[in-house]
């Protein structure tokens, strides 16, 4: 039975947001709804202008015969700007300062309505990049990772401090920690990444970056491209094994004015689109 344009529309935007990044035939939506690709085409149109309008991501057309439409989860620039300042209020408190220049952050890394906004601003930041999968180091990257991954619609894999009988073969790397300059170990299961795999870095805090530089080595052991680095939240360190990164957040903690904590948006592109 053909279904109405009203009903057309509820359930392709829902169908889009739930596929980011596949490719989606025009043909494949005419089938589902008994309906013309002529009244699909026209139908796409609404859904990529309120889209547009509403920031909620982008609709690309894919010409052709084996094209279609593919929805590329993104975050506007003022909702960015908005999610990072209420950020900056919920995390800019003393009592979130940890020892050695850590923050306490698994209470809002828990929370799914501020993951899944940080997962759309992170996947902003690589709209025109390939990804295979994200990678994060256990544990407390985890939650975010997901996120992003969702968003991408791609698998998150999940580095280790050590190796594991229940991971099968793994391949390790030693990493310098710069906080502490000891040599640390990270592993990753063979099976989690395929040679040649496009890896986007994840994780929830980064201090000297070593942590981040252990999981760069991981994915080049894969013969893996690093496609970028993005964590929630930056902290201020003597030692910065890396710069090219992208952070949500700048903290600062044992400021010298006496200031127990200061906390500024991250370096992540604010003009995303819109
Ligand atoms: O930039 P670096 O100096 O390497 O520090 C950033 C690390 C340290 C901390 O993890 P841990 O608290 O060590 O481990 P877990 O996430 O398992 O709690 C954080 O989650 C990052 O992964």
């Amino acid at each position: 039975m053909k279904t109405r344009r009203s009903d057309r529309l509820v359930d392709m935007a829902r169908y889009l947001l739930e596929h980011p990044r596949q490719l989606i035939s025009l043909s494949f939506f005419a089938q589902r709804y008994e309906s013309a690709k002529s009244s699909i085409s026209e139908d796409l149109s609404i859904i990529k202008r309120t889209f547009d309008e509403r920031g909620t991501g982008l609709l690309h057309t894919v010409p052709g015969a084996a094209g279609g439409v593919r929805f590329i989860s993104a975050m506007s620039q003022a909702e960015a700007q908005e999610f990072v300042a209420g950020l900056c209020t919920m995390v800019a408190d003393a009592t979130r300062v940890l020892p050695g220049g850590y923050v306490y952050l698994s209470d809002i890394l828990g929370r799914p309505d501020i993951l899944r906004p940080a997962g759309r601003l992170i996947t902003s930041q690589y709209l025109d990049c390939e990804i295979d999968a994200v990678m994060t180091a256990a544990t407390k990257g985890i939650p975010l990772a997901q996120s992003v991954a969702e968003e991408l619609n791609v698998p998150f894999v999940i580095v280790r401090d050590d190796a594991k009988v229940t991971e099968g073969p793994m391949v390790s790397v030693n990493y310098l920690t710069g906080s502490t300059k000891r040599v640390e170990k990270m592993a990753l299961s063979r099976r989690s990444l395929k040679p040649g795999a496009r890896v986007l870095i994840v994780d929830d805090f980064m201090k000297a970056g070593g942590t981040i530089q252990g999981m760069q080595t991981l994915v080049h052991e894969f013969d893996g491209t690093v496609v970028g680095t993005a964590v929630f939240a930056e902290g201020r360190s003597t030692v910065r094994l890396l710069d090219n990164f992208t952070s949500l957040l700048h903290v600062e903690t044992n400021l010298a004015n006496g200031e127990p904590i200061r906390v500024n948006p991250g370096n992540f592109e604010q003009e995303i689109y819109q």
